[in-house]
């Protein structure tokens, strides 16, 4: 590898039974890529090109046609643990985007638009393609650090607080152009689909990677979470999100998470026992 541009996989020997050998190549360029880069894009992942392009139609329509106070009828409720609903960025942040967050479907945290029409559906629907291929990347992975397909899953099995978020970024001006500063996702595992737009890039050995909007396929990348359960062997690459003039970007980001008590001391026994296996 070393190349400037980040590694694509394709998924389609997970969905069959009967491609040992697409599936052991499949396993060896994600290990790669995870140790190397942090991030990868994978194509025939499952999750159809239509309902992908019918929420950046939908999300274009609510962040760009529709009045402010429309959105802010769907501000976060006070007091939420997450600020599910629609957000904007403070005025003195660097960062120039607005974004609509959501917990799993159902769960009584969220807030969601009534219009356009059929947003919250396709919302819903994102999310739980989303989930479902957060359970193959897992379990990928775990085969990738030599562990038992089902490791990670059993002990990250909760799956409450997945964060589904529509991101509108606005177009960059002369002087300044953040749209996500310079960060480490904090979670297990994100996937991100972007518009035709461009300006997610990913920093590896010093530079700037551009991450290539590519029609139909997901950026993939390992949070902090995998980096410590790894020991260090999968990174939380840094990226950030640069605003392309004169134009705005519109992306969704899915944040694959573990557990809040799984990070407190009297949980920490499992984290032990999986970093020494992964050690091993
Ligand atoms: O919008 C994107 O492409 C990426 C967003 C991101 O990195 C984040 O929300 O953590
Ligand atoms: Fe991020």
């Amino acid at each position: 590898m070393g190349e400037s541009f980040i590694p694509t996989v394709d998924l389609s020997p997970c969905f069959r039974e009967d491609d040992e050998d697409g599936m052991k190549k499949a396993k060896e360029i994600i290990g790669q890529a995870c140790s190397e880069y942090g991030f990868f894009q994978v194509v025939n992942h499952g999750v159809p090109l239509g309902l992908m392009t019918q929420a950046i139609e939908l999300s274009k329509t609510f962040f760009e046609t529709l009045p402010n106070e429309e959105k802010l009828k769907c501000a976060p409720n006070s007091g939420a643990p997450l600020p599910a609903g629609y957000n904007r960025q403070p005025e003195q942040s660097p960062d120039k985007n607005e974004y609509l967050l959501m917990f799993p479907p159902g769960s009584n945290l969220n807030v969601y638009p009534q219009n356009p029409p059929h947003f919250r559906e396709v919302l819903e629907q994102i999310f739980a393609y989303f989930a479902r291929l957060g359970v193959l990347i897992e379990s990928i992975l775990s085969q990738c650090l030599g562990l038992p397909s089902n490791f990670l899953k059993e002990f990250n099995h909760d799956r409450s607080w997945d964060l589904l978020a529509a991101l509108h970024y606005f177009p960059a001006t002369e002087t300044e152009n953040s749209g996500n500063s310079e960060h480490e996702d904090g979670n297990c595992i994100t996937f991100v689909f972007q518009d035709e737009a461009g300006g997610l890039e990913v920093r590896r050995n010093g530079e700037w990677i551009p991450v290539i909007p590519t029609r139909g396929s997901l950026v993939v990348n390992v949070g902090d979470v995998i980096q410590v359960l790894s020991n260090n062997n999968f990174k939380s690459a840094t990226h950030r999100v640069v605003r392309p003039k004169s134009k705005s970007r519109y992306s969704y980001a899915f944040f694959y998470n573990l557990h809040g008590d799984k990070w407190s001391l009297e949980n920490s026994a499992n984290d032990i026992v999986l970093n020494e296996t992964v050690r091993d």
